[in-house]
């Protein structure tokens, strides 16, 4: 297939290639900043006071979301500003040669075809040449195939005992999505099954998945794209060894086929560790890990939800395709959340970005899209490889409300360091929820409302002092506000909702990238670190000398030993 898209406005470097212009040289970036020194101080209030459709018209309905951005520190041409820049940085030509396969991953030389994992049945998407549909639904029918087997309980273990409890061991994003949909749609899953989430080396997160489990009526999916990922493979083999051990078994027998399925890529690694490849659902390189668990990687997922939920997720997930693929600029909402935060990074100085969902079941979405975000647009060199003069990727966290409000909301609140946020919430409690506590999703969304209120307008010194208050205290009492939050809001956390929202931010983070002008779909940063631990493990076990060792790192490894009492 093709190379990228050809970047547009070049200029010669003056060693053959033409490359693009920097981000921060283009006439559109420089208005933003004039823009940005007239703004001045503008405050939300004023913002509000001046504009009193300002509510009415700073809101898009995308599918189930409804999304009021007016809480936002821009105005009408602020908006039009960072549009002018994503039409010369060319982000809808980039989507375009995404949604059609081009290798726009270039440093891997490799498509970026998620968006291929939702396409309905009958869609043409191509992959050199092929297209990946077919494939794509041949997949989901024997996941759905396997994950009804297990769900009617017509799977059965070495012992002849229907599986109890699936135990998924991976890590990133073999990890982190499953986890997150898992906990997020629990109402919808089989209460009947238990589910735990291995990815940590360290040998206590199995041995918490394990410890009340039988070997008899356990089921391991393994899941890693490359399935050479050391925690990973560390984790299956240990858990290998626990259940031939529990069952009495020697490897070579039925026992690993009728406990281990795998997910991944690599047919042979996953054959070389002993799994049935009968057993193994695939993906594709043209998957990133990140942007994966829609695929074969959600299997434990899908176990949990049922076929039917699982495909109604992934039509949220295309639905949302479906708008950033078509939904002119100033109505799309990717496009809308991702020129936010180029705004933020850019012209305010905004170095993090809170994902604060009010809502129980959203408790791993923001670890989610921390890989999501900072793996993809963690970058500081451009596609060519030259630097980036600008900021990047923010740093994403948060928790979930009412939570985090008594832990770090005192710092959003009154705190010198400059935030934008996105507060998510539910209109509606999950369908299983007693209703003796039915009342208290009232409690929780008058929290989140309420948050955004006091973050946008905050309490004036006057009106503090209207109050009463000590003159001294005022200071204390007073609230600046002026911090920005996008509210997003839907009917109900249901499965469609979780893949209109993920899709999302996968796209916001996509024209945020583009944006930038870096590659959004590799992950060079993880490496270093991992070949180190590689080079370490040898001296912290056997004391073996690790040539090249810093001062601080030998001293550090010998005091371990020590401690240790090695
Ligand atoms: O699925 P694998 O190959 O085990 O990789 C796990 C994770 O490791 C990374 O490569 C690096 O953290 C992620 O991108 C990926 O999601």
């Amino acid at each position: 297939m093709s190379a990228s898209t050809p970047l547009p406005r070049t200029e010669d470097t003056g060693e053959g290639a033409p490359a693009a212009l920097p981000l921060d040289h283009r006439e559109e970036w420089t208005a933003l900043g004039a823009h940005r020194a007239r703004l001045g101080p503008a405050h939300l209030r004023e913002l509000f006071a001046d504009d009193p459709s300002r509510a009415a018209r700073y809101t898009l309905d995308v599918g189930d979301l409804h999304v009021d951005y007016s809480k936002n520190l821009v105005t009408d041409e602020t908006l039009g500003l960072l549009r002018e820049l994503a039409a010369a940085t060319r982000v809808a030509d980039l989507r375009d040669a995404m949604l059609r396969g081009d290798h726009i991953n270039v440093t891997e030389d490799r498509a970026v075809l998620h968006t291929a994992l939702r396409a309905p049945r009958g869609a043409v998407i191509e992959n050199d040449g092929r297209d990946v549909v077919p494939d794509v639904h041949r997949v989901l029918e024997r996941m759905g195939d396997f994950a009804d087997r297990v769900r009617s309980r017509e799977w059965r273990g070495h012992t002849g005992l229907p599986v109890r409890r699936i135990v998924n061991i991976g890590i990133g994003g073999s990890d982190l999505g499953p986890a997150m949909a898992y906990e997020a749609l629990r109402p919808y899953t089989d209460r009947g099954l238990e589910f735990r989430f291995v990815s940590n080396v360290d040998g206590t997160d199995l041995h918490e998945a394990l410890i009340d489990a039988d070997p008899a009526t356990t089921l391991f999916v393994v899941a890693s794209k490359t399935f050479t990922t050391v925690e990973t493979i560390t984790n299956a083999t240990a858990a290998r060894g626990w259940l031939l051990d529990g069952l009495g078994e020697k490897p070579g027998g039925d026992a690993i086929a009728k406990h281990f399925v795998a997910v991944s890529t690599n047919t042979p690694e996953v054959e070389a560790f002993g799994i049935d490849t009968r057993n193994m659902f695939e993906f594709w390189d043209w998957v990133g890990g990140r942007y994966s668990y829609d695929s074969a990687i959600g299997l434990s997922l899908m176990v949990a939800l049922g076929r039917e939920q699982f495909l109604e997720m992934l039509a949220g997930f295309h639905l949302m395709d479906t708008h950033f693929a078509t939904a002119p600029a100033e109505r799309n909402l990717p496009f809308l959340l991702g020129l936010l935060g180029v705004w933020y990074g850019g012209f305010l100085d905004a170095h993090s970005h809170a994902v604060l969902p009010y809502s129980h079941y959203m408790s791993k979405f923001t670890a989610y899209l921390q890989q999501l975000d900072m793996e993809s647009n963690g970058k500081s060199v451009q596609r060519d490889g030259r630097p980036v003069g600008w900021q990047t990727g923010p740093v994403v966290w948060g928790t979930p409300g009412t939570n985090g409000q008594h832990a770090y909301f005192q710092l959003l609140h009154q705190g010198t360091r400059f935030v934008p946020a996105d507060l998510l919430g539910f209109a509606n409690p999950a369908p299983d929820l007693p209703v003796s506590l039915e009342s208290q999703h009232d409690l929780l969304m008058a929290n989140l409302f309420a948050q955004g209120q006091a973050l946008a307008f905050g309490k004036t010194a006057e009106e503090v002092a209207d109050e009463g208050v000590p003159a001294e205290l005022v200071p204390h009492r007073t609230f600046a506000g002026n911090h920005p939050t996008t509210t997003i809001l839907a009917d109900r956390l249901s499965p469609s909702v979780l893949g209109q929202l993920v899709a999302l931010y996968e796209h916001k983070v996509f024209v945020q990238g583009a944006v930038w002008n870096i590659n959004s779909f590799d992950q060079w940063g993880v490496q270093l670190g991992k070949v180190l631990a590689k080079r370490v493990e040898p001296a912290l076990s056997e004391g073996a000398d690790v040539p090249g060792l810093d001062a601080s790192t030998a001293s550090l490894v010998e005091r371990y030993r020590s401690l240790r009492g090695r």
